[in-house]
């Protein structure tokens, strides 16, 4: 039956507390067990919306009990499965996150130039994006657990091939590998989580995902700190870590069960039913099972079987406009800048006077610390706000903290400390550093940087100078090329970042903006992606979201330099923020809200004109509640009329 044709109907449950006293009754009766089909019943009370508003202290009540049941069933193997799960986001995060660290050591030992750096950092996202396509059809063939044991038998194998690594070739095929992993596991592991969790549960479990991608890319910064005052190998231990979890992963995959909706779409109906009364312990199963399979069969007649299932998604407008939403929101979350404002932490704290470059290190940790934590923020009000008002709330916060970013950089570019000493190179080379008369100019380029010195707080004899090709730290030649002299003549050297009184405004920027970016955009186009496709089209929904991602991943992250050298850094920060804005505007258009919906009816909240998405938060208070006895079990969900016997 349509969902649409249920508009008009609304049902609500009249008395749940004497259901509930006829559950105890049937209890104390003996009569569990007697589940045969004849004695299969349904209840269902129908009543008009206006009688549902009117009962608002009883629908209360209802709601509060309704809680509490769901509360009392979940058991702990949905949480064992999310947790075993969501190491592949772990390794997803800690593998993005351990290569900056790893740099470092690496260039200094196995001589790499800027071009096999980034093929090292860029080989990996660019082998992401193109396996987490291939994953969709992969899920859709084998399901997903074999994709789970697929990526994580390729963590392993890559980290495997890291840290023995003798030459940049074999890093570079490592990093292939690991890549291949993530993006297997990135689109594989929120479609899994989401298909077993049950509906009230599903977004924080998801979400938790983006908690261990964000915990993956702390731990990688803690890591990278620790083993960065190792002189020799530390970049095999960093690199080769990551084959702990995997093994883990892959050994407890190897006794965790497929999703119970892949199984019923494959028609192997009894190992579903097996698996889904193990996820939800004692609760009858037989409404999501049975809902579950009319939803299969409902969509194959209105859908058909026949041809590419991406051609089939694109022509049936209401996965159309859910791809829309879901790719749109993968592609702002990319674009707002989260993975250059990850990446240049180090550049904006040491912009705020940290000179360090091991405190650098141990900041830049701090700053993965505050996107892990305020995503656990995330996990905590995903149920509570829902996802349309949490990823509204995020961006509008993340545009606004992008601002004060940029305008921290324009500010200290205003007042750009003037250039005052030009001496010559000694070795004769035309550098383009001398040509600059302003810090700015110079911290633009990458192969400059600024020597000065400090009378009061203003900038004195300031030189643009190169930079040394072995380590940031110190220029090339002249009076700030060697450290321990440098420091002790009070002479500074800045790489990077012009030494102004107002870098703390890009500091105040960067932790704001993680504090707002972490609990929404993070982990909600995860979230949202895993739920918004019906069966037949979600693993190829969250492939094709999941490449956008990287691909902007790979795109924004690329052109960060080239964009601040054209637009300067607070160019490229205002930049963001105009992304960001009109993420917003996408957003409180067309993403609808999916909050306790299950996955069955989510489909209905794209039956309407994309732009009218947003308007089915208004249907928050009109639902069909629906009960089964069966024996002595009743179970209650959200539900709609499609599955009223
Ligand atoms: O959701 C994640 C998270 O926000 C990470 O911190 C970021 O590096 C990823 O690119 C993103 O997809």
């Amino acid at each position: 039956m349509s969902r649409k044709a249920s508009d008009n109907v609304e049902y609500t449950l009249r008395s749940l507390s004497n259901l509930m006293g006829e559950k105890r009754r049937r209890q104390a009766d003996g009569s569990a067990g007697s589940g045969a089909a004849a004695g299969e019943r349904s209840l269902i009370a129908a009543e008009s919306c206006s009688s549902l508003n009117s009962a608002a202290s009883g629908g209360e009540l209802e709601r509060a009990a309704r809680r509490q049941f769901q509360q009392d069933e979940t058991p702990g193997f949905v949480y064992v499965v999310s947790v075993f799960s969501a190491l592949g986001g772990f390794l997803f995060g800690y593998d993005t996150g351990v290569v900056s660290g790893a740099l470092l050591l690496l260039k200094r030992e196995l001589n790499l130039d800027a071009l096999w750096q980034e093929l090292l950092v860029s080989s990996t996202v660019g082998a992401a994006a193109l396996s987490a396509l291939a994953g969709g059809v992969l899920n859709g063939l084998c399901g997903r657990r074999p994709c789970i044991l697929l990526a994580s038998g390729l963590f392993t194998a890559g980290s495997g091939v890291l840290a023995a690594a003798r030459d940049k070739e074999t890093l570079l095929a490592g990093r292939v590998v690991v890549g291949l992993g993530i993006g297997v596991a990135s689109m594989t592991v929120p479609v899994y989580i989401a298909e077993v969790a049950p509906p009230h549960l599903r977004g924080r479990l998801v979400t938790i995902n983006t908690l261990f991608i964000t915990g993956g890319q702390f731990f990688a910064s803690v890591v990278d700190g620790i083993f960065s005052y190792l002189a020799k190998d530390g970049w095999r231990y960093m690199l080769g870590l990551s084959a702990v979890p995997a093994v883990i992963q892959f050994l407890g995959f190897l006794f965790l069960p497929e999703s119970p909706r892949w199984l019923i779409q494959k028609g192997q109906t009894q190992r579903a039913r097996r698996i889904l009364s193990q996820m939800r312990g004692n609760q009858a199963i037989d409404e999501e099972y049975d809902s579950i399979k009319n939803n299969i069969e409902e969509e194959e007649k209105e859908v058909g079987a026949a041809g590419p299932v991406i051609c089939r998604m694109l022509t049936y407008p209401p996965t159309r406009r859910a791809l829309i939403v879901g790719c749109g929101l993968q592609m702002f979350q990319q674009l707002s800048g989260i993975n250059t404002v990850m990446y240049y932490s180090a550049t904006i704290l040491q912009m705020s006077g940290v000179e360090d470059d091991r405190l650098a290190i141990w900041l830049a940790a701090l700053t993965a610390f505050i996107n892990f934590i305020f995503t656990l923020v995330g996990v905590w009000l995903v149920e509570r706000m829902g996802r349309r008002k949490l990823t509204l709330g995020s961006l509008t916060g993340t545009a606004v903290a992008l601002i004060i970013l940029a305008s921290g950089f324009l500010l200290s570019a205003q007042v750009s400390p003037r250039i005052t000493l030009n001496p010559t190179d000694p070795s004769h080379q035309n550098s383009t550093c001398t040509k600059y008369s302003y810090c700015n100019g110079c911290m633009l380029d990458p192969d400059c940087g600024l020597c000065y010195k400090l009378n009061k707080s203003s900038v004195v004899e300031s030189s643009c100078i190169p930079v040394d090709k072995d380590s940031t730290m110190k220029a090339a030649w002249g009076r700030c090329s060697n450290e321990t002299v440098f420091k002790k003549e009070d002479l500074f050297w800045a790489y990077n970042f012009c030494p102004t009184p107002y870098s703390w405004t890009a500091l105040l920027g960067l932790i704001l903006y993680l504090v707002f970016f972490a609990p929404g955009m993070g982990p909600m186009p995860w979230t949202v992606n895993s739920e918004i496709y019906p069966l037949w089209a979600r693993s190829t929904g969250n492939a094709c979201s999941s490449g956008v991602n990287w691909v902007f991943n790979v795109l924004v992250s690329l052109t960060f330099l080239h964009t601040a050298e054209y637009l300067t850094y607070y160019g490229a920060f205002f930049l963001y923020a105009g992304f960001a804005a009109l993420g917003l505007v996408f957003i409180y258009g067309c993403l609808p809200e999916t909050k306790g919906k299950k996955l069955e009816e989510i489909e209905s909240l794209f039956e309407n004109k994309l732009c009218t998405c947003g308007m089915s938060d208004s249907d928050e208070g009109r639902y069909i509640e629906y009960i089964r006895v069966k024996g002595s079990n009743y179970h209650l969900s959200d539900n709609d009329a499609s599955d009223v016997e």
